[in-house]
């Protein structure tokens, strides 16, 4: 993908709705530091600070927001908008028929006025909530880990210089380091870098260096090897004018010992990894990763070979794991847990995570076993249905003793819905991650909307600065075509965009990074 438009500002975090609660559970929760480590708002609140822009939490105020459910329908055709749907209006280039958008209007122009899900959440509502719920989680710890440990993880503590930068006075330049105006008799030796203390300079004299070697204490500047000649009698002359000091880097030129390189807050990259390791860190004290359990549900799942006999591939194993690595969380271990009520009660009940993430069963089904379990284990619902598209079902929880649990949908599109709108305002938070900036595209062709839902839409961006966003095919809650092929995800407005409407795109975590590539697109456009 190619660069983005710019960001735009930040935006604040409306105030929570108070959460559902199955039993009468107290969650903990704290953020209040008692040491020298920052804890995550804190460092959250610096990086912030340095970047400019307002503490935000993602999913802040939405231009789209609905105000509180209106209540329960009988039903109603944009019950359909969840389903397969075809972008623009389009017929699918695919042999499996889609339904067509039931949803072509808002709720007024299609005169409904309640939603199926009556407690659902409005969609940046629930993005608000679940990173609220983060900030009110048991604090997390900051923790020691080796430099080669510490890429991608966010710093506990400010990188303070354990050293002055250099920490003595070096060459800049291969040529001979000299002692007041030249001609300069040439000693016989050689200063190399990594040697001790250098032999004195006397006045006149020059000297060989190396770049990054010591320069004597008396040297005066350092002369290029292609700015001086020697004569047959071992004198050295400038070719040009020498300047006091001229390519020698000074002590403490780019810190002093104790100086703040970088706040706490800042993200480890691989320049931060080569910083520290100049500034003499062997580790870094990081935030701890949250720690992610992923259970599958389902028996109707294979691990592999093709799908026969009423089975399927199990589509999220494989892609849950790195995903929820690329938000920020440990992943410790992935289980499959079938369609089988106990074991799955006693793996929530059981797990360490300070994230369970379960995938499939939210709904109300004969064996959908997500709901009662959390009744069970008197959990708090924080977010019970989200009214988005694809993903209406996701939920987030609070587990006894401050774990949360994300209940993804099972139809896979609507897992990446779920994750992008619940896991990753949560996890991001919990890792101590700045909330991504928001930003805008217009997109270049209709796409319908819901009536009263928000809908997330595969999109490529297309333009030489990605200014436009072109709604995919295949983006059928059971799809993962279309998001293979995409670069974010566009929020839909209830009843949906024009061309040229400007709307938010969430960006997939790899979006940004080199493994991204807008090749999926210019490689046929069999997608849109
Ligand atoms: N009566 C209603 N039924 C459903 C509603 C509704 O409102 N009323 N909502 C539908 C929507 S929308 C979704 S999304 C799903 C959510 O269902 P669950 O979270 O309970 O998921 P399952 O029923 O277990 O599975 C749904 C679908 O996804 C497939 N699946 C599940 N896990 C995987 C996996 N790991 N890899 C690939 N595919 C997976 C599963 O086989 C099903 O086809 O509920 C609708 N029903
Ligand atoms: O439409 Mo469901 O919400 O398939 O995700």
């Amino acid at each position: 993908m190619t660069a983005h438009p710019a960001p735009r500002p930040g935006r604040r975090a409306p105030q929570a709705a108070p959460a559902r609660r199955y039993s009468a559970q107290t969650g903990p929760g704290h953020l209040a530091s008692d040491d020298g480590d920052l804890d995550v708002d804190e460092a959250l609140a610096l990086v912030n600070e340095a970047a400019g822009r307002p503490g935000s939490a993602p999913g802040g105020p939405h231009p789209h927001a609905g105000g509180p459910n209106p209540g329960r329908p009988d039903s109603h055709p944009g019950a359909a908008a969840g389903a397969d749907q075809v972008p623009g209006g389009r017929a699918p280039e695919h042999p499996h028929p889609s339904v067509p958008s039931a949803a072509g209007g808002t709720a007024a122009q299609t005169g409904h006025k309640k939603h199926d899900h009556p407690r659902a959440t409005p969609w940046p509502e629930a993005r608000a909530r679940a990173a609220q719920a983060a900030r009110r989680a048991p604090r997390r710890e900051a923790v020691a880990v080796p430099l080669d440990a510490a890429l991608g993880r966010i710093l506990a503590t400010p990188l303070t210089a354990l050293t002055d930068l250099p920490s003595f006075d070096t060459s800049a330049m291969d040529g001979w380091a000299v002692a007041g105006p030249g001609p300069w008799d040439v000693r016989p030796d050689a200063i190399l870098a990594g040697h001790a203390r250098p032999a004195s300079l006397a006045d006149g004299e020059a000297v060989r260096i190396a770049t990054g070697a010591r320069v004597p204490q008396e040297a005066t500047a350092v002369l290029r090897s292609e700015h001086g000649a020697l004569d047959d009698h071992g004198g050295l002359h400038p070719q040009r004018e020498v300047v006091h000091g001229q390519d020698i880097r000074p002590r403490g030129q780019e810190c002093r010992s104790g100086d703040q390189l970088l706040p706490a807050g800042s993200e480890v990259t691989p320049a931060v990894l080569g910083l520290a390791a100049a500034a003499g860190y062997d580790e870094l004290r990081v935030i701890a990763r949250p720690r992610a359990e992923v259970l599958i549900l389902g028996d109707e799942l294979l691990t592999e070979g093709l799908p026969q006999e009423g089975l399927i591939r199990d589509a999220l194993g494989p892609m849950l794991p790195p995903w929820l690595r690329s938000l920020g969380a440990e992943v410790i271990a992935v289980r499959r847990i079938g369609d089988d009520a106990q074991d799955l009660l006693k793996a929530v009940g059981e797990s360490p995570a300070d994230v369970v993430v379960t995938t499939g069963g939210t709904a109300f089904g004969p064996v959908d076993h997500v709901h009662p379990t959390l009744r069970a284990l008197g959990a708090d619902l924080l977010v019970d249905g989200v009214q988005v598209r694809p993903g209406h079902p996701m939920l987030l929880a609070q587990l006894p003793g401050g774990r949360h649990l994300v209940g993804l949908p099972g139809n896979p599109l609507a897992t990446v819905s779920g994750l992008l709108t619940l896991a990753e305002p949560l996890l991001r938070r919990l890792a101590g991650r700045p909330a991504v900036e928001p930003y805008h595209a217009p997109t270049r062709e209709e796409i319908h909307g819901h009536p009263y839902d928000t809908r997330l839409v595969p999109v490529v961006l297309r333009g030489e600065r990605s200014e436009e966003a072109v709604p995919l095919h295949y983006n059928g809650p059971a799809m993962l075509r279309g998001i293979a092929a995409s670069d974010g995800l566009a929020v839909v407005p209830p009843g949906g965009a024009k061309p040229g409407q400007e709307l938010e795109i969430l960006d997939l975590p790899w979006a940004l990074s080199t493994l991204s590539s807008p090749a999926a697109y210019s490689a046929g456009g069999c997608f849109t």
